[in-house]
């Protein structure tokens, strides 16, 4: 049985009439990079192509193509004499065949214009093989499954796909000049850019303006508010008609939708938690008011409690596919995701990490806003007043570093009951890409698990 060796896959486990690689396209490209001249250099337009280690079926082809790249970029020349001599130099000449290889490669270079063609038949080539290992391994993990948890399985195989499918080599728009886009933007800077999700709190929302793509980090001590404000937050966004999807590892079902009903209807969340008598009338006529409006909120609510940026990825797609938009993510939080791969020897830096690092590139990929809580250690403890800073995050810097924004929870109560500004919490927007750093002063109303402005609110039911 052959092997492929880029992907270390069992060739002879496909169908023998299914080829999986061009190698004369391969020779083309390379045949065309050792004829360059000055007046018309292939090498520039097969590696925009090419960008991928490992798009090389033959692995002499790899070596040789590197030997080029690594010419090409000291701006030396990539004919056969200087190939040969780079290729000698580190030890790989005979491996690839020699000078006789490279001079049957130069004749077979395709036309100059012809490079970025067969390059990307190779990259195509490439890309099939990729699919097709892909498969073996969703096979094997199908095999290896746990039956009780199918559905992850499907979303780390799904990750894998949807990686493979995103492919950001070649001719897409990911590179250009700053003038072939100039006129679009000018244009688009007519229009007022809608904010991608909106808080509810309308200090908030003046200051931070959400974008697609936006990663923003909520963190606190706990029991700072952070559920009650990113659920709120949700109700908000929702309640705007965004798409909106809540990640609670913390809270179960029952949990959230009593914190829900408390917020919306203005009903003692100890009545619900109770349930029974200590649910009054006028509370079952105040959740009857709201009700419907409830009901026709586009919001949903993931309770699964591995939750992984696999089964973030595949949720987020569900709702685009669902909506026609990009919803606001929210996970409360984030400590508690794990990573796709299962890893036992990861610490909890590295395991978290990680996770924002993929949060943050799913955010990018999908245009999503995703709001994630977090818990910051016990720095801010130490230091006069207790405010807590970015780098109280606990676990990872990585987080601070891939969040747009980061929101600190502070309440003096949490510390002195009888302070002066009990009922107010702070919101430190203590990093904010999009403008200006501040605090902003907000009323907590936790028997009621919200967060709400500072200023009189017009709705008397509210
Ligand atoms: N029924 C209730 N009545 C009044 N206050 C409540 C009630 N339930 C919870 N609280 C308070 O609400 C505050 C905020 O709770 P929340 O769960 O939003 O905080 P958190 O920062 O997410 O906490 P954690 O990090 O522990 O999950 C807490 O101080 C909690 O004691």
């Amino acid at each position: 049985m052959t092997v492929d060796q880029a992907l270390d896959i069992p060739v002879g486990a496909q169908p023998a009439d299914v080829p999986s690689a061009s190698l004369e396209a391969e020779a083309a490209v390379l045949g065309a990079c050792l004829m360059a001249t000055p007046a018309y250099d292939p090498v520039v337009d097969a590696m925009q192509v090419l960008a991928d280690d490992g798009d090389w079926y033959d692995g002499g082809h790899e070596t040789i193509w590197r030997a080029i790249v690594s010419l090409h970029g000291r701006s030396k020349p990539t004919g056969v004499p200087m190939v040969e001599a780079e290729l000698r130099r580190g030890g790989s000449l005979a491996r690839v065949g020699g000078t006789l290889r490279l001079s049957q490669l130069a004749a077979q270079a395709c036309g100059p214009a012809e490079a970025t063609h067969y390059a990307e038949v190779v990259h195509g080539y490439a890309r099939l093989r990729r699919y097709q290992a892909t498969l073996v391994r969703g096979m094997q993990m199908a095999r290896q499954a746990d039956p009780g948890n199918v559905s992850e399985a499907m979303a780390a195989h799904q990750t894998e796909l949807e990686h493979l499918a995103a492919d950001t080599s070649g001719g897409d728009d990911m590179f250009g000049r700053l003038a072939d886009h100039l006129d679009d933007h000018l244009m688009g800077l007519e229009t007022t850019v809608e904010a991608a999700a909106v808080t509810g709190l309308s200090d908030l929302d003046m200051v931070l303006k959400m974008r697609p793509g936006n990663v923003i980090v909520v963190a606190g001590r706990p029991a700072m508010g952070k559920s009650a404000a990113t659920l709120g937050v949700a109700l908000a966004n929702a309640s705007s008609g965004r798409p909106t999807l809540v990640h609670s590892l913390e809270m179960g079902r029952e949990e959230v939708t009593n914190r829900i009903l408390s917020s919306t209807a203005r009903v003692g969340l100890h009545h619900l938690m109770e349930g029974g008598p200590a649910v009054t009338d006028d509370d079952w006529s105040r959740i009857a008011r709201r009700l419907p409006d409830l009901k026709a909120l586009p919001l949903w609510l993931d309770y699964t409690p591995r939750v992984t940026p696999g089964l973030i990825r595949s949720r987020i797609k569900a709702l685009i596919r669902q909506t026609g938009r990009a919803p606001l993510v929210i996970i409360d939080y984030i400590q508690l995701m794990y990573t796709d791969q299962r890893n036992n020897r990861q610490t909890t830096y590295e395991r978290v990490s990680e996770v924002s690092r993929e949060i943050k590139i799913i955010a990018e990929e999908t245009g999503a806003v995703i709001i994630c809580c977090a818990q910051l250690n016990r720095g801010s403890e130490h230091r006069e007043g207790k405010r807590p800073q970015a780098s109280d995050l606990r676990d990872s810097g990585q987080l601070e570093q891939d969040a747009s924004g980061i929101i600190l929870l502070h309440r003096e109560d949490a510390y002195d009951p009888e302070s002066p500004r009990a009922g107010e919490s702070d919101l430190i927007v203590g990093k904010n890409r999009n403008g200006p750093t501040c605090t902003v002063t907000v009323a907590h109303q936790f028997h009621y698990a919200r967060l709400r402005d500072m200023s009189p609110h017009t709705d008397p039911d509210d």
